[in-house]
């Protein structure tokens, strides 16, 4: 974790931090990253569903001087709505929840405009790879003029965890379970394995290089492949393998982006078998791996691995960027 005395607020400025969202990821930054926050910061509120946020309060701050950075630590399409008003009042955004980058071109345009005309930022390093800087590196090259071909990698934290250790003759159902307890699944698992968690990253970072696509056009692959997640899923998953991929050991659920002269960009995602030489063979069942190609490494890849899922790592991403925050 990096020292406060790094950060050198301008003389005087106060930072109030409201928290929204106190889940699984807002009590690990709660109790674990709070106590930490330099002296120029505090936890002003923290807030759930009974609880909400309103803009008044953020005016009200905003009003007495304070800087103010609002933390979205739920998985609420409605909270992610509220962004432009927010910000018109005020307020900094740092975001674990991904329904905002993800979001429709037209609104995700909208809390652009409202970030410009409002100085304000939005940061949301936690949204792709917790601890993995990938889009940080997706913008980098192409700020950088460095275009980008093309990104893989296993953006789904939870698959990852569940399929490096899950293997032909277990239940998948089991291990679905476990990643839930653990707290790396979505608030619903089903967006996990029906691949729309990784369909938002995707978009997420194929903005970072200035593409765009509409999420429903994107080839991604379903495992909500019952209606219940029990015996039910188990079956049919087995059928689906035996009928697939009959021979294969190991699976990963890979990501791509994909530059397309004619379209921009094709975004697809797959559970795919994973052999033995494969990087994702080896891969601890709570590691990310990307690779990156760019104009100017076409053949050779700009490869990152670490941390890619878990509440610290996601928790550490949060307070990452409220540091950063602080530090502009
Ligand atoms: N878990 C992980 O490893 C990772 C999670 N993330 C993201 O972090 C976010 C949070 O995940 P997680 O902590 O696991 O989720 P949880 O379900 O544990 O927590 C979500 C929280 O959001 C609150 N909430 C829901 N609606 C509102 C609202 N309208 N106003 C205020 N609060 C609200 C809930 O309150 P209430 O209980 O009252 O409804 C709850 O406290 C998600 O977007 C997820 O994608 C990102 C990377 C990794
Ligand atoms: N559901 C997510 C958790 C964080 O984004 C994942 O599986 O990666």
């Amino acid at each position: 974790m990096r020292t406060i005395a790094e950060y050198k607020p301008l003389a005087g400025q106060q930072f109030a931090v409201l928290v929204v969202g106190v889940g699984q990821v807002g009590s690990c930054w709660l109790d674990q990253f709070a106590p930490t926050l330099p002296p120029t910061a505090r936890v002003h509120s923290t807030h759930n569903s009974s609880t909400p946020l309103t803009t008044g309060t953020i005016e009200q701050l905003n009003d007495k001087g304070q800087t103010l950075l609002v933390l979205d630590l739920t998985a609420s399409e409605k909270v992610s709505r509220c962004y432009p008003e927010w910000i018109r009042a005020g307020a900094n955004i740092i975001s674990a929840n991904k329904y905002a980058g993800a979001a429709d071109t037209a609104f995700y345009q909208e809390v652009q405009q409202a970030l410009q005309e409002n100085n304000r930022q939005w940061l949301y390093r936690a949204t792709v790879g917790a601890g993995v800087p990938i889009p940080q590196l997706v913008r980098e090259c192409t700020a950088n003029n460095d275009p980008v071909l093309r990104v893989e990698g296993n953006f789904s934290g939870s698959l990852t965890w569940i399929f490096q250790q899950y293997r032909p003759g277990d239940k998948l159902s089991e291990w679905l379970r476990k990643a839930s307890e653990a707290g790396i699944t979505e608030p619903d698992p089903r967006t996990d394995l029906g691949g729309m968690d990784v369909a938002k990253k995707l978009l997420i970072v194929a903005r970072e290089a200035g593409w765009d696509f509409d999420l429903a056009e994107a080839d991604i692959q379903n495992l909500v492949l019952a209606s219940s997640l029990d015996e039910e899923l188990d079956a049919a998953f087995d059928d689906w393998r035996q009928a697939n991929y009959p021979d294969a050991t190991q699976f990963c659920y890979i990501g791509r982006l994909v530059a397309d002269g004619q379209h921009g960009v094709k975004a697809s995602a797959a559970l795919e078998p994973v052999s033995a030489d494969s990087p994702y063979a080896g891969l601890a069942p709570d590691r990310a791996y990307f690779q990156v190609w760019t104009a100017d490494h076409p053949a050779g890849t700009i490869t990152v691995e670490g941390p890619g899922a878990g509440l610290e790592a996601t928790a550490g991403a949060v307070h990452k960027d409220i540091l950063e925050a602080i530090a502009r």
